[in-house]
């Protein structure tokens, strides 16, 4: 997959010798909803035989307008995780736009002009609550951009896909992780969420306790589940283990730690300190227990495995 990155203006040359399809948003999460328009422009390259792209932004929108809070500001899906799920959708390039208040400031005849009108395009395809450019002082809709483009590129708007009645959204999934409702997640996303880290040292203590746990630092930005502790499983040097996961302040320990992430690995006997991992966040088991002693925690701790060998084995 072919990544284009641009900046507003832009002066380098788009396109394609041969048409393209092009699907567009940003597409945090690439969840069921997302995967539904770029799947529309998918189907529509394939009987026409042409190509597939994608047009998307390096961060939210919403950072040229607004000061964010932690949650807007996270992201379900990093740029790298966005676009190695792009590409496994068989997506062939992707234009990522840098959004700039440049950017953004733009009329949305200005944009259309600017991008698409220049990117040798047979059909676009967004949501149907996708807008461009500036929305605030013009339509910026998809019912108005047949007519930015002239009517000649074909425009596919596509409507929401809902679960439960409700429309699936980035937002949705958002809180149901910081609520640490990890089936519903990963239901919503059609697929198991995952977050990816670097194995760095801990404390020392959970060899000492019998369960040595990998410590995994995470990207900032990266959006985590809800303290607690989950079943997951782990890819490591391209092999796969199941384990448990805590995230949480070891509160235990003292009241004052810092929230780590911190998974015991069954079946697993290797130093693994520098290697990058990618966690897949299975299920939730409980939430984080201040036990009196280091005893009653080793004890929960056989049990969180006991349940969490079960899920693992009754998943295969
Ligand atoms: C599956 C799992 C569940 C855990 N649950 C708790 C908990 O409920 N309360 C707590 O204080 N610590 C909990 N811990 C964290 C342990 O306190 C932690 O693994 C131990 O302090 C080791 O820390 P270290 O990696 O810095 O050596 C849990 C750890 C794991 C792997
Ligand atoms: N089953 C296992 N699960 C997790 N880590 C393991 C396991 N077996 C060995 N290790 C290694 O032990 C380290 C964790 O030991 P631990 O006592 O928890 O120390 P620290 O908290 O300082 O990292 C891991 O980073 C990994 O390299």
């Amino acid at each position: 997959m072919e990544i284009i990155t641009l900046h507003h203006p832009n002066h380098r040359q788009l396109g394609f010798s041969k048409p393209s399809v092009l699907a567009m948003g940003f597409f945090d999460g690439v969840h069921l909803g997302h995967q539904a328009v770029i799947k529309k422009a998918k189907s529509i390259a394939k009987a026409k035989h042409l190509k597939l792209g994608v047009l998307t932004y390096d961060h939210h929108p919403a950072v040229v307008y607004q000061k964010m809070d932690y949650l807007s500001k996270s992201y379900i899906t990093l740029y790298h995780t966005k676009m190695n799920i792009l590409a496994s959708m068989g997506v062939q390039f992707v234009y990522v736009i840098n959004y700039t208040y440049a950017f953004q400031n733009q009329s949305p005849k200005a944009f259309v002009n600017h991008y698409l009108m220049n990117m040798n395009l047979d059909t676009v395809v967004a949501g149907f609550d996708h807008t461009y450019g500036d929305n605030q002082n013009h339509d910026a809709d998809m019912k108005a951009l047949p007519s930015y483009v002239h009517h000649q590129i074909n425009v596919v708007s596509v409507d929401d896909r809902t679960a439960n009645y409700h429309k699936i959204s980035s937002t949705r999934i958002k809180n149901d992780l910081s609520n640490g409702n990890i089936a519903t997640v990963n239901s919503l996303l059609g697929r198991c969420f995952t977050t990816n880290g670097l194995i760095v040292h801990g404390y020392a203590r959970g060899r000492k306790l019998g369960f040595p746990t990998i410590n995994v630092e995470h990207n900032q930005y990266q959006l985590l589940p809800k303290v607690g502790v989950y079943v997951v499983e782990v890819e490591i040097n391209h092999h796969f283990y199941g384990g448990m996961a805590s995230i949480g302040h070891n509160v235990t320990f003292g009241n004052s730690n810092p929230i780590t992430v911190e998974i015991n690995i069954f079946n697993f006997h290797q130093n693994v300190y520098g290697e990058k991992v990618k966690i897949y966040w299975d299920d939730r088991i409980r939430n984080q227990i201040k036990f009196d002693s280091v005893d009653s925690l080793i004890k929960q701790l056989r049990n969180d495995q006991v349940i969490s060998m079960k899920y693992l084995q009754s998943k295969k």
